[in-house]
């Protein structure tokens, strides 16, 4: 099935880790370039997540599955993205949120003193259309 591919990412990394998970909410872009999107719509977004590192922690997690799926769902399920602060001066385009969700995921990776790393966001936002966000190396 289309929404299981995602693109796989070069690197040398030890572990690598991905989650999936899949949230509904609904957004607008309001411009008339926007088209029928300028008005409130809803999604089942479908989300995959890459972690990579080389070290483990005292579990043998690079991150426990459940916190990074906390970390979106709790956030954004069953919402109205374009109330979410981040999102009041920029509209929840599918590129905003993959940048997003890696924002939240690589600011709770900077904590663990394993210095796991996120490499890649897929957000699928329907059944044709789909983004994949890449970190630049320096933000790591
Ligand atoms: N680059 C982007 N283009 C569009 C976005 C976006 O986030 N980034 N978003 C939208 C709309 O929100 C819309 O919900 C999705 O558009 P689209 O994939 O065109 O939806 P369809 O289901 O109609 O696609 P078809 O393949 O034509 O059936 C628009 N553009
Ligand atoms: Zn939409």
């Amino acid at each position: 099935m289309m929404q299981q591919f995602y693109p796989q990412i070069h690197h040398h990394y030890r572990y690598e880790l991905n989650k999936d998970m899949h949230l509904a909410a609904a957004h607008f872009i309001s411009d008339d370039a926007a088209g029928q999107c300028q008005h409130t719509h809803g999604h089942t977004y479908f989300i995959n997540i890459t972690v990579v590192g080389d070290a483990l922690d005292e579990l043998g997690f690079l991150i426990n599955f459940k916190r990074i799926k906390d970390i979106v769902h709790k956030r954004y399920d069953h919402s109205v993205l374009n109330d979410h602060p981040e999102y009041k001066e920029v509209y929840p385009t599918t590129e905003r949120v993959a940048e997003q969700i890696w924002t939240a995921i690589q600011t709770e990776l900077k904590q663990l003193p394993h210095q796991p790393k996120c490499l890649q966001v897929v957000v699928r936002e329907t059944p044709t259309s789909y983004v994949v966000y890449r970190p630049k190396p320096e933000e790591l």
